[in-house]
Parts: C-alpha cells; structure tokens; sequence
C-alpha cells in the first residue's frame, strides 16, 4: 500500500489518465494524412507516440514517411491542419476512464486542491474538460503551451505548487506516463501511476514512480487513509 502523507492538492494528467482521447487523436491525426496524401495509421500506432505534445506527436507521425530534411517545411502546415481538425472533433470520441469523477469527487472531499496539467494544448484541454464535466473540479489548469516549458520538465509542477503556495512534497502528481512521474521527481513532488494509458508503449512498473493506482478513486483512498 502506497504511504502519502500530508496531501493537500494533487495535479492530475488528462490524456491517458482521466480521459482515453486515443480516438481523438486517431481521427485527427489521420485527417491530416489525407490532407497530405498519406495513408490513414492505427491508434496503436499513435498511442506511442501521444505524451509529449502536439510539435512532437506530429513530428513522430511525419517520420513514419519522410526523412528528416523532407520532413522539415511540412512541419508547420500539417501542425496547422492536426490543430484545426483535432479542435472539429475534440472530445466526441473520447471517453471518461471508470471512477474518474468518483475519484475527483473523493479528492475534493478530503479537502484537496486540484490542478490538470497536460501537455495538450491549453485551446484543446479546456473545451474538453468542460465537455466531460471535469472542469469543475479543477481551480488551476496548465495545458503544454502555457508555459515555456512542458512535462517531463518540472516547470508546471513547480509552478501549481507555487500557485497553491503549497511544498512540492505536499503535492502529489497522478498520471499515466513516465512524463508525468519525471516531471514530479524533478519538482519534489510525490507521484502515483495509473497502468491503464499511453506511456510510449512502455509498461508503467518500469516507470519511477511511489505507486501504481488502478484508478483516481484508488489514489483518493490511498491518500486518505495515511492522512
Ligand atoms: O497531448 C499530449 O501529448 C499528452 O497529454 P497529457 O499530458 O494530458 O498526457
Ligand atoms: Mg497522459
């Protein structure tokens, strides 16, 4: 059983941890293709590559047909057509993973404070977490440009634990990828894993982290019984 002593907010991921956006993703990424004439890809696929923000899941998506100097100057227009066709469908195939809303629910009741921080791009995590009725649990939300830097850098970590006036070691990160638990190691915070995401195709036990939870509501308990 994971000890977590003296919690008071926890930053929690989205993509992959609260919400399974893989699909999403799919139908975005493979509207782009067509958009360049390439062939449409799997999400299996793509869940290796989703994690580091939009600049890197479309680089990785782009090296799967063109060396280095020809991808280059397509950067930039297929970043722009991802963006606009990811914004058309944003959320409507995606889905809430079990107990998020119970495990949001438990950490607001023991008194925790609350923060996303995602690597999505702010203009995409806000509408989404307004769709899925998650916005309200959270007083502070980061997306990957809102900041100069994004996770696996401790930058938005530190800068919740700041926001919240709060000692990194009494906030606790949750996410689903070895992002988030680098990102937390680096800031001092403690951190819980969930199994169940996208971690570049790696098991998350492989991952640094002070425990594996199977779900938020499992985190909220863990949390609450060593208060
Ligand atoms: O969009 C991404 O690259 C991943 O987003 P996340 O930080 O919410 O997992
Ligand atoms: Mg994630």
């Amino acid at each position: 059983m994971t000890v977590l002593a003296g919690v008071r907010a926890a930053i929690i991921d989205l993509d992959g941890t609260m919400l399974d956006t893989l699909p999403d993703f799919q139908v975005a990424i493979n509207r782009m293709r067509a958009d360049f004439d390439l062939a449409p890809i799997s999400q299996q696929q793509i869940g290796l590559m989703v994690g580091k923000g939009s600049e890197h899941l479309i680089h990785s998506v782009l090296s799967l047909d063109y060396n280095e100097a020809a991808l280059a100057p397509l950067l930039a227009p297929a970043l722009a057509s991802y963006q606009r066709h990811y914004l058309d469908i944003n959320g409507q195939h995606s889905a809430l993973y079990p107990d998020v809303i119970a495990g949001l629910q438990a950490l607001r009741a023991q008194g925790l404070r609350l923060a996303c921080v995602t690597n999505k791009p702010i203009a995409f995590a806000k509408p989404l977490l307004e769709m899925k009725g998650l916005a309200p649990y959270f007083e502070l939300v980061y997306g990957g440009d809102s900041l100069p830097r994004k996770k696996p850098d401790p930058l938005p970590l530190q800068t919740v634990c700041r926001d919240f006036a709060m000692a990194p070691a009494t906030v606790v990160a949750i996410g689903d990828s070895q992002n988030d638990a680098m990102a937390a190691r680096a800031a001092g915070c403690p951190v819980l894993t969930v199994p169940y995401g996208y971690n570049h195709g790696q098991a998350i036990h492989a991952t640094d982290s002070d425990g594996i939870v199977d779900t938020l509501l499992d985190a909220a308990n863990q949390i609450r019984f060593h208060n």
